[in-house]
Order: structure tokens, then sequence, then C-alpha cells
């Protein structure tokens, strides 16, 4: 594949299988859940907001230039702030605040779905075992956020009247992040991914990282909406 024909095979992925297409998303931003829907939703994501600075140190670990160490500590500093300004993991606590969710209880995890766990763990897993190029390849879902936070943001305002654009403030600078972090992504991949193997490898990664981004939701799904399977020990709004 040409270096063009790669990127439109890895949008192709996003189109088919990014998790703005999942019946959750749509209940979510249309309004039609419960504030303790809303609730599950934001405390389980809180363990994916907690990890994704993990992932990236250990990412970071094993890259081989200043350039490329310098462009993974921005993500870091977007996530865990950098001591003056409040990274995202806080900004997601502030959500939870704003939910009425006791910050203990959200930090220490006890009300996590199984299927949150196994996914966001499977997620930093890869990270970690993968090579470079597999490890960037996964984080291109980023993208496709830009689309579903817009939509996202919009609709919970205009739809539920326990959102405000305060508690809503975690998703405004993931605006400009994110099409930071994509630029960068997808420019090395593209670069390194030079054979085809390369190619399906990034492919790969893609496909996995929309999987388990789905499965989030799933596991969201069937314990909240239906058929309200709560595992033992998880949160019960
Ligand atoms: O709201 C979303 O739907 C959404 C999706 C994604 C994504 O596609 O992985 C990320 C985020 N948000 C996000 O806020 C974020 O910080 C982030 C980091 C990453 C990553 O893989 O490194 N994805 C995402």
């Amino acid at each position: 594949m040409s270096p063009d024909e790669f990127e439109a095979a890895l949008r192709g992925i996003g189109a088919e299988r990014y998790h703005i297409l999942h019946p959750f998303h749509h209940l979510l931003h249309n309004g039609k859940l419960s504030k303790g829907q809303v609730q599950a939703w934001a405390l389980n994501r809180y363990y994916y907001q907690a990890n994704i600075p993990a992932k990236d140190a250990s990412l970071l670990a094993r890259l081989p230039t200043t350039a490329l160490r310098r462009e993974w500590r921005r993500r870091i500093e977007d996530h865990d702030g950098d001591g003056t300004q409040p990274g995202g993991v806080e900004r997601w606590l502030a959500l939870t605040d704003g939910l009425g969710l006791d910050r203990d209880y959200v930090t220490s995890l006890r009300g996590l779905l199984p299927g949150t766990r196994f996914a966001v763990d499977a997620y930093v897993h890869f990270v970690r075992e993968r090579s470079v190029l597999e490890a960037i390849a996964s984080s291109l879902t980023e993208m496709f956020s830009t689309n579903i936070i817009q939509q996202r943001v919009a609709g919970m305002l205009r739809n539920y009247d326990f959102v405000s654009e305060a508690t809503l403030a975690y998703f405004n600078p993931r605006l400009t992040q994110a099409p930071q972090d994509v630029d960068f992504a997808l420019a090395y991949v593209k670069q390194h991914a030079d054979t085809r193997e390369k190619q399906e490898q990034c492919l790969a990664a893609l496909r996995f990282k929309c999987d388990l981004l789905w499965a989030q939701l799933d596991a969201l799904h069937l314990a909240y909406v239906e058929p309200r399977l709560v595992p033992p020990g998880a949160f019960r709004p």
C-alpha cells in the first residue's frame, strides 16, 4: 500500500468499528440514560483515564531518541498535569465529582466492572509488550475522537440537567490535544510502516484498540442498560 492508501485503510477501521457506533454512546449522547447510568459510565471510564499515562510512560521508556521521548512526555503531562495545571486524570475526577460520586470511592476502583478492568489492562499490556510501531498505531483511535467528543458534549449539555459546561470541562483541551497527538502518531506510523507486514501489524493494532473501547461499552450496557446484570461488588446506582 502507498502511504496514502495505508492512511485510508486506518481511517476505514474507524468508520467501521470506532465506539461512536456503540448503542451505549447513542443512549448517553441523546439523553436516554438516567443519572445513575451516567455515573456508571464516568466511574468506569475513570479507570481508562487513569491508565493512559501509565501506558504512555511504559512506551516512553522504550523510545530511542530525545525528540520521540519529548513528544511522548507531553502526552503524560496532558494527563498527569505539570504541577501547576491539572491534567486529564484530575479533570476527569471533576466530572465524577460533578455527577455526585464520592472521589474516594471512584479512585478506590471498588465499583469497577470486571469487563472495564480487563479491557483497560489489555491496552496497557499491549503497549508494553508489542513493538513501538504497534504501540503508537494503537493510539490512533484519537483520529476519530474529536468528532465523538463534540457530539458527546453538545448532546449531554442539551439533554441532561445534571451536567454543565464545568462538569464536562475534561473534554475541551482534548479537542486541541488529540489532533496534536494524531499529527505526530500518524506521521510516525506512515513513515515507519515501510513494509506490507508492518502496515498489517498497525491495522491490527488499531482494530484491537477499537475492540477494547467497544468492550468497555458492552460491559456498561450489559450491567446498566440490559439485561442489567450487575456483577458482584460493582457500582449500583
Ligand atoms: O472520549 C472519547 O471517546 C475518547 C476516545 C479516546 C480514544 O479513542 O482512544 C481517547 C480519549 N477520549 C481521551 O480523552 C484520551 O485522553 C485518550 C488517549 C488515548 C490514547 O489511546 O492514548 N485515547 C484517548
